[in-house]
Formats: structure tokens, sequence, C-alpha cells
């Protein structure tokens, strides 16, 4: 079943270059199209500046397009009533690169984690602390970690932290942007074998957004891969690539061991 249509997206940023120079308009994504399937990882990838964000943030509903319409679950983001706008805040989810800006920093591990409940549930406190407790257990995160300030946490634990939180009401769909970039190689795969348990269990789906092609084919069922603010090709899985914007993502991943890359 289709969960999510993006349609003919258009959208551009307006800007002054100098103070007294006249506004331009800075095209970032054109006629940008596809559809997301129940239970697929989508990945987006793409050179720094193609888009992929600017992308990641319309399909969260964070920022209106030109052009172009964003269907979750057949709710037109851009249109939905307030009750339908709550029903897309449960089940569409996002995970950012630099997880600690996301968190308040007064705020403890468990004050976080129950904040999506005490926003859309109706749980009393013993229920809240059982789905604390589940959801630490679900990102093998230490219970003892509830008290900690983020602050108090290293970048992995900080991005558990951020997937469970986003786990919490059991969304349909998370948007990952770049989230695991910030961690170094062996966290990186720790997390997307975390990443691909959940999903097998939760029946979750992802848009896996990300400039490292090889972290993004081990993750995705199908890639879209974007260039100038156009999507200019898709990759099955195991697939080839075959435009010169893919090529060129394939060729700048480097070869496992140090002595066979050559910079020249
Ligand atoms: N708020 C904004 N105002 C003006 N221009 C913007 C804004 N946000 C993004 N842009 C421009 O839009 C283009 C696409 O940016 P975007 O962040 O979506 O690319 P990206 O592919 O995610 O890049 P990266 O991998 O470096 O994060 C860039 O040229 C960027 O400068």
């Amino acid at each position: 079943m289709t969960l999510l249509e993006v349609k003919n997206i258009d959208m551009h940023y307006v800007q002054r270059p100098f103070l007294f120079q006249r506004r331009q308009e800075i095209s970032v994504l054109q006629k940008v199209a596809f559809s997301l399937q129940e239970g697929e990882c989508l990945g987006i990838v793409g050179q720094s500046g193609s888009g992929k964000s600017t992308l990641g943030r319309i399909i969260l509903g964070m920022e209106r397009p030109k052009n172009g319409e964003v269907l979750f679950q057949g709710v037109n983001l851009y249109e939905a009533t307030s009750k339908q706008k709550k029903m897309v805040r449960r089940d569409l989810q996002a995970v950012f690169q630099n997880s600690y800006h996301s968190f308040n920093p007064k705020q403890t591990i468990y004050e976080i984690l129950e904040e999506p409940f005490l926003n859309f549930e109706h749980y009393n406190k013993t229920e809240r602390q059982q789905k604390i407790k589940e959801l630490l257990e679900c990102v093998e995160l230490p219970q003892t970690i509830v008290d900690s300030y983020p602050s108090q946490l290293s970048g992995g634990q900080q991005q558990r932290v951020n997937i469970a939180r986003a786990l919490a009401l059991k969304p349909k769909l998370i948007v990952l942007d770049e989230a695991i970039s910030s961690l170094d190689m062996i966290l990186q795969k720790t997390i997307i074998q975390l990443l691909q348990t959940l999903q097998k269990e939760l029946h979750l789906s992802y848009i896996f957004i990300s400039h490292d092609l090889q972290a993004t084919r081990f993750m995705s069922d199908r890639i879209l891969v974007m260039q100038h603010g156009q999507l200019v090709e898709e990759i099955a899985k195991g697939g080839t690539y075959k435009h010169p914007a893919s090529q060129e993502l394939h060729n700048a991943i480097l070869p496992s061991h140090p002595r066979e890359r050559s910079f020249n």
C-alpha cells in the first residue's frame, strides 16, 4: 500500500545577494515526484546542495513548497485539517544529524522520552514509566540512563535516544536526514542494524537521506539520486549506476583498505 506520494514539487528560496541588489529567486527543487510503499526504506542521495534536506523538510510538512503536493496516507500535508495534522504528527517522525541540538539540554532523558506520551496519550504515570522502559530496551540503552542529561551521553547514545523518541508513538514513517553521518564507522553500522531490526519488528517505513551512497545502499530497498534539485536516477536494490551523478557518488566511495586509496 502507498504510504507517501510526492507530486511535482517545486521549491525556490528568495535571496538578496547584496543589500541594494534586487531579490533573486533560487530554484532548489524542480518537479520532484516519487512514492513510498508501506514497510519500504527509500534512500535519497546526492551531493551537498542538491536539495535533499529541503525535500526532507517538505515531506515532514515543515516547509511549504512553491508547487506540488505531499500526500501522507492520502492526506495533503499542506491542506490538512487540525485533526489530520495531529494524525500526521504521530505517524510521521524525523531523526536529524545533530541529535544534541534537537534536545532541550535542561530535560533529563526520562523527560525527553515522556514528552510524546504526555502530548498524545492518556497514560498514567506507571504506564508512562513502562513505555519508557520498553523504548530504552528497543534501542538497547541501559535503564540507568533516564536521570542523565543529553550532554552526559556520547553521540551514539544521543542518537539512540533520538530514535527512541521518534519510535514512541509507533509511527508509520521516519525521515532520517543524515541521521548517522556524525557517528564513527562502527557506530554507523550498529545504528543501521538497529534501524533495520526495528523496521522489521514494527513494520516501519524509512526515508534515508544521505550523501553517503555506501551507507544508503546498505540500508535501502530503492535509491533516488538527486542532482541540482532534480531526481536524476532511481536505482533498485543491487542495481547499477548509470547517471553521471550516481557514478560520481559511487566513485567517491573509499576502498576499505587504506593501501588501495589513490588520490591520483
Ligand atoms: N533557508 C534557505 N534559504 C536560502 N537558501 C537555502 C535555504 N535552505 C537551503 N537553501 C539552498 O538550497 C540548496 C539545497 O540545500 P539543501 O540543504 O536542501 O541541500 P542538501 O543536498 O541537503 O545539502 P547537504 O548535503 O550539504 O546538507 C542549497 O543551495 C542551499 O544553499
